[in-house]
């Protein structure tokens, strides 16, 4: 059995660690077989084949939750280049909760994702899961809560133009820097972002899903991992982007508008500017998780 898992924008502007977006491309691809162990094989973008990788910790995670002797060996053929704020990790994580799940026949998708989520705790240090869950059911996710698992989810169709520099920032980072409080004026703000936001979604506003592509709960605190923010983001706009933004927590960035394709390369050329080398595309909404 084979097992898509997309990759993810995390956040998505003001939704901190609730809202995310599944796209098109990239991917990561598990082949599984049932298995008396934990094995793994890895193609693609480096990550370890070994019992660290994050699809193993998921697998393993469900096997322990429902009491299960055995294993699984697995085939991960990796999409999603690692550290790329593109939920590379919680692709993984769920593609090896999923194949688990198949090869033990569960279908609970409370217990699934809360085995992808040890995945994610493996990786970042924390098991937040707005890469896991627009990655496993697909469109814009909205968590309400984990336990009990409570998302809702809007059937968006949303062109959008990424851009990935060659290099990284790890989510266990992105995280350290965080502060404990905020500001009330700026949970505020948040807020009110966040509620319009998903109103636009909803009607599919282009212009004003744009304009709320800010964030003030830890943008503000990253900003400093991410010392080219500030130029690519000029350069989208500059471009005719209605909006751009850091996907999860960098250094991917992403930005909705009408000529993707010009604001893709304006970004991508920002960085090239700075001394950065940079891939860029335009995609779009994508669906969840599929196995075959
Ligand atoms: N299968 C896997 N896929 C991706 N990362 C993995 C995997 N297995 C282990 N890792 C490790 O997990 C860490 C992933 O880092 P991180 O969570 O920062 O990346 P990311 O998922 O691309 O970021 P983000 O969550 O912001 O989208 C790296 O240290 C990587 O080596
Ligand atoms: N919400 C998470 C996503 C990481 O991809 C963060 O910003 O730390």
């Amino acid at each position: 059995m084979k097992v898509y898992a997309p990759a993810t924008i995390a956040n998505f502007g003001p939704g901190f660690d609730v809202f995310g977006m599944a796209i098109e491309k990239p991917g990561d691809e598990v082949v599984v077989k049932e298995c008396d162990n934990f094995r793994i094989e890895v193609i693609g973008h480096k990550v370890p084949a070994d019992g660290s990788n994050v699809a193993v910790v998921a697998a393993k995670a469900l096997f322990k939750l429902l009491g299960e002797e055995g294993g699984v060996y697995m085939k991960l053929k990796k999409g999603i280049r690692p550290k790329s704020g593109l939920g590379s990790s919680g692709a993984s994580s769920l593609a090896g909760a999923v194949a688990a799940a198949k090869v033990l026949g569960v279908e609970d998708d409370e217990l699934i994702i809360r085995a992808a989520l040890e995945g994610e705790r493996a990786a970042s240090g924390s098991p937040h899961g707005d890469n896991v869950i627009p990655s496993y059911y697909g469109g814009f996710t909205i968590i309400e809560s984990i336990s009990p698992l409570r998302v809702h989810r809007i059937d968006v169709e949303l062109k959008v133009a990424v851009v990935l520099p060659e290099v990284e920032v790890p989510t266990s980072e992105a995280r350290k820097v965080l502060p404990e409080k905020v500001p009330l004026k700026d949970a505020v703000k948040n807020l009110a972002m966040a509620s319009s936001l998903v109103l636009a979604l909803r009607e599919e506003d282009i212009e004003t899903i744009g304009r709320l592509l800010d964030d003030r709960l830890a943008l503000p605190y990253r900003k400093k991992l991410m010392p080219w923010f500030d130029k690519v983001r000029e350069a989208a706009l500059n471009a005719g982007a209605y909006g751009v933004t850091v996907s999860g927590s960098g250094p991917a960035m992403f930005a909705v508008g009408e000529n993707l394709r010009e604001v893709a390369k304006a970004m991508g050329e920002a960085f090239e500017e700075m001394g950065i080398r940079a891939e860029y595309w335009v995609t779009k909404t994508g669906r969840g998780a599929k196995w075959f």
